[in-house]
């Protein structure tokens, strides 16, 4: 892993995240070089990261092992097919973090026989708490899923799965995941704010507590269930609480909303597949 270049076509978000998390893990940034035509980004991650930008998507790909797809699902297809020559049997390994786009499809825009890992990570990745499904499609060799594997390693839980359709069940658990639990910190910081709290007080305590229950949760052999119990005394306050979560309808809410996510990555690659 150590010594694999890696090229970033795509320098946004996911990319920063990764690359961030690839740094601390002791990456070195000459083997890291992102393509970009955001003039932004591209000296943002030079001045936070050390690593070479261009605004050119082949010469990235072409002096790259391992080729990080990060541009927005809408812009795979005209991304892929203008990497084509750089792609094939027996080639550079691409890895795809699209939410969204199916392996065949991008195998299909690169070139039939070209090894494809689709991953869906997370932005944690940034500090190395990501947590990233994985998929390679029939032509990746084994050491190519293991370079996958350890890219996505570096920052964070890694999990292969043995169906594609999975890795939409994935984005919308883990890959959209952040999202919900930024959303409910906002929504306990804004609760504490109007229980009397100082706004930065309510945002610290929501956060650490956030924090403390995942550590919690990662560390213990018991189960979320079993620790919610703990917090819930008899008659007390806890339980006043979830009682009105779960009268609010908290995980139909849940149910309802990582469907919909998991329907629009569906939706997304039935799309996006038709180009
Ligand atoms: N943000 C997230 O939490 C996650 C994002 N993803 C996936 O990562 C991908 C990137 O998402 P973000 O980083 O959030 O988007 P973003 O918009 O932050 O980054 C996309 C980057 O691509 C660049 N770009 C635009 N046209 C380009 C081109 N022709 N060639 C090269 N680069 C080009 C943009 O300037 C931008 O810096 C998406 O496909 C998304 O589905 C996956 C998991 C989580
Ligand atoms: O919202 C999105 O479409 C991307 C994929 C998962 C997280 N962000």
């Amino acid at each position: 892993m150590q010594d694999l270049t890696i090229g970033f076509i795509g320098g946004g978000n996911m990319a920063r995240s990764l690359i961030g998390g690839l740094i601390a893990d002791g990456v070195a940034a000459e083997n890291i070089m992102v393509a970009d035509p955001d003039e932004g980004h591209c000296r943002a991650l030079t001045a936070e990261f050390g690593i070479a930008t261009r605004h050119d998507n082949a010469a990235v790909a072409s002096t790259a092992d391992v080729v990080v797809l990060a541009v927005k699902p809408q812009l795979l297809h005209e991304v892929a097919t203008g990497l084509a020559e750089l792609a094939g049997p027996g080639n550079r390994l691409f890895l795809s973090v699209a939410a969204g786009v199916r392996a065949a499809d991008i195998e299909r825009w690169l070139g039939e026989g070209t090894p494809l890992v689709r991953a869906m990570p997370n932005t944690p990745a940034l500090v190395q708490s990501g947590a990233t499904g994985l998929f390679g499609n029939a032509n990746t060799t084994e050491q190519q899923r293991e370079a996958a594997e350890a890219i996505l390693r570096a920052v964070g839980l890694t999990l292969w799965v043995d169906e594609e359709a999975k890795l939409d069940a994935i984005t919308a658990i883990s890959g959209s995941g952040p999202a919900y639990f930024f959303a409910f910190m906002e929504a306990l910081e804004g609760a504490g704010e109007k229980l009397g709290l100082e706004r930065e007080q309510a945002r610290l305590l929501a956060v650490q507590t956030a924090f403390g229950a995942a550590k919690m949760a990662l560390e213990s052999p018991d189960e979320p269930g079993t620790l919610r119990e703990r917090v819930t005394s008899p008659g007390g306050t806890t339980e006043r609480a979830l009682e009105v979560l779960e009268a609010g309808g908290m995980r139909d809410l849940v149910n309802d909303a990582t469907a919909a996510a998991r329907e629009r990555a569906g939706e997304l690659a039935d799309l996006l597949g038709e180009n």
